[in-house]
């Protein structure tokens, strides 16, 4: 845990953590002499020994007064880590997340990192604003306390230590329990909150099909596997916690029998017996409390590794200085090879040379690993072996700012800020000109949404994008991409058919787009892959044909076969655009 703690706060903060660990010791650690010091001062007060007790009192009195100082340290170390938590744990993570590899961002992780930045970020905070100190002192000052027992009378202190294991087993089983169970109840948690955006997203599709009456079954599973999972931890928390503080007043009733015993025996001064029991009452109290703080700590102790997971990511390893780019536009794979899981290889395989100023059209069946294989080239993950060349320059020896500022990528699921339509469009060349931005948006068709929006430019897009067709946001996307004149463009056509009016726009925009910079798409449009330079099938993560529309129909049966499919399934809206193309 303390190294977890070590990685969020990072290592200019370590120095801090180091001093304040120290000052909560010391402070558990003389919070347990100073109730040693009880025991020569009660028994020389019962025994009418002024002097002896004035002594006592003198000692008690300082290590009271370190006592306080140690606790102000601690408490005012503690307080001041968690405001750096508070101010910089985000800014961290910002920093990491930037670093990450875009691979990294699955929809899966991208749930948790939410859920880690907020109740995580807080749950740390907690940690030294609340919860180490009365755990640290909960097992240091009972320790110290039992270890001077052993120094005033060793039968009773060895009772205390006999009992210590037992006592230590019953709280960490405890705790270790209370853990799992958080870690069901935060499962079950991340797992509901899916499942509502997704019945929240599902709607069109459940309403289409009627299926809003019977309810849809895996929120409710998941709903009932939450209440399951918290009702779950309300009724084995209780019982665990109850033996855990139990087992502390059993080893208490322990020491009484034992001291009672000696008494009886005459073995021990009835005097001190009451002095050491005093003492010995005074384990309970900090043990329970450490009992039954600890299992917060072990729940915060799940958030701390999942934060510090984030930080253990190895980040892209990139260079100092981008490698020149010999080449600008060209784009070259050779012999690649990558999967997402070492052993089942995606991409298998594949050499391709892409020309400044082509345009190569990416086609093969659904997974055959055409998306893939651009996320290669925009380096989201590195391969396997083999090499990606970007402008003559392998995507390694470049930095991710000079990668990037070479692809302007136009995806499938475009995602737009919750900002204007310019601001949208703007964010392709932050420093480009009102007038450039306004040509871009006028050779994508942006110009024909500004019109009919009653706010013109500054009309909001709702969150992402929401306010617009899906036509409109791959528009505004083209817009950015032409703003951005990047030397390469990659782009991942609409599976679904366009409208005509959109057909016409994209067209358009790829018409532009293809005179002034290199072209990857992964094409679906039949007008597309017609009118590439180069058409690269693939086929399980290899490249099965290369060529252009009329070599490929005439020599390659494999692509002639999927035209004609793809007629099939399309030929009944064949428009001129593509006949034509
Ligand atoms: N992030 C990921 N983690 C693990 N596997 C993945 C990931 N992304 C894609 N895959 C798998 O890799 C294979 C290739 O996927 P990819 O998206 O590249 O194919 P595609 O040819 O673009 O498919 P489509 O035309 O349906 O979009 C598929 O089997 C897919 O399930």
């Amino acid at each position: 845990m303390i190294s977890d703690l070590l990685k969020i706060l990072g290592p200019k903060h370590a120095g801090d953590l180091r001093r304040y660990l120290l000052w909560l010791g010391a402070y558990a650690v003389l919070q347990g002499v100073a109730t040693a010091f009880l025991v020569p001062v009660l028994a020389a007060m019962i025994h009418g020994d002024g002097q002896r007790a004035a002594y006592g009192l003198i000692a008690l009195a300082l290590t009271v007064l370190l006592v306080a100082v140690a606790h102000y340290r601690q408490a005012m170390k503690g307080f001041s880590l968690a405001l750096v938590v508070l101010t910089t744990l985000h800014d961290r993570l910002g920093a990491k997340l930037v670093s990450l590899p875009l691979g990294w961002f699955s929809s899966e992780r991208v749930g948790r990192l939410s859920r880690s930045a907020t109740g995580g970020t807080m749950m740390v905070t907690n940690v030294f604003a609340h919860l180490l100190t009365p755990v640290v002192t909960g097992v240091l000052t009972p320790a110290t306390t039992a270890l001077a027992l052993l120094f005033f009378d060793w039968r009773l202190g060895l009772t205390v230590l006999l009992a210590a294991p037992f006592i230590y087993v019953l709280h960490h089983w405890s705790a270790s329990w209370i853990a799992r169970t958080e870690q069901r109840v935060d499962a079950a948690g991340v797992e509901a909150s899916n499942r509502v955006v997704e019945f929240a997203r599902l709607q069109p599709v459940l309403r289409a099909f009627g299926r809003t009456r019977e309810g849809y079954p895996p929120l409710d599973q998941a709903i009932d596997a939450q209440q399951q999972a918290g009702g779950d931890r309300l009724s084995a928390t209780f019982p665990r916690l109850l033996m855990a503080g139990l087992s502390v007043h059993l080893a208490f009733a322990a020491l009484l029998v034992v001291g009672l015993m000696l008494a009886l025996a005459h073995a021990i001064d009835t005097v001190e017996l009451v002095a050491l029991l005093a003492l010995s009452a005074r384990l309970a109290g900090p043990l329970a409390e450490a009992a039954a703080r600890s299992g917060q700590l072990r729940m915060a102790a799940n958030d701390l590794r999942r934060l510090a997971d984030i930080f253990d990511q190895p980040p892209l390893p990139e260079p100092a200085r981008s490698l020149p780019i010999s080449d600008p536009g060209t784009v070259c794979l050779s012999n690649v090879v990558f999967g997402y899981r070492p052993e089942q290889p995606i991409i298998d395989g594949v050499s391709l040379r892409v020309p400044a100023g082509s345009m190569t059209a990416i086609i093969g069946p659904s997974g055959s690993g055409k998306t893939t294989l651009t996320r290669l080239i925009m380096r989201f993950h590195d391969v396997d072996s083999g090499a990606v060349q970007v402008g003559g320059a392998d995507v390694r020896g470049l930095t991710s700012a000079d990668l990037m500022a070479q692809i302007a990528p136009v995806m499938q699921d475009v995602y737009l800020f919750d900002d204007t339509l310019e601001a949208n469009i703007r964010i392709g060349a932050p420093g480009a000109s009102d007038q450039d931005v306004h040509e871009a948006a006028r050779l994508a068709g942006v110009d024909e949404i500004v019109k009919r929006l009653p706010q013109g430019w500054r009309s909001p897009v709702g969150e992402g994008g929401g306010a617009l067709s899906g036509g409109e946001r791959q528009r505004i996307s083209l817009a950015r991409a032409l703003l951005k004149k990047a030397p390469i463009v990659i782009l991942d056509e609409a599976t679904a058919a366009l409208d005509a009016e959109n057909e016409r726009h994209v067209q358009n925009a790829l018409r532009t787009l293809r005179a002034r910079s290199t072209l990857i798409v992964v094409a679906h449009q039949l007008s597309t892959i017609r009118s590439a330079d180069q058409i690269v099938m693939l086929e399980h993560g290899a490249v099965v044909a290369t060529g252009t529309h009329p070599q490929l129909s005439t020599n390659e049966p494999r692509y002639a076969e999927f035209w004609r499919e793809r007629q099939r399934a399309r030929g009944w809206r064949l428009t001129d655009v593509e006949t034509s193309a």
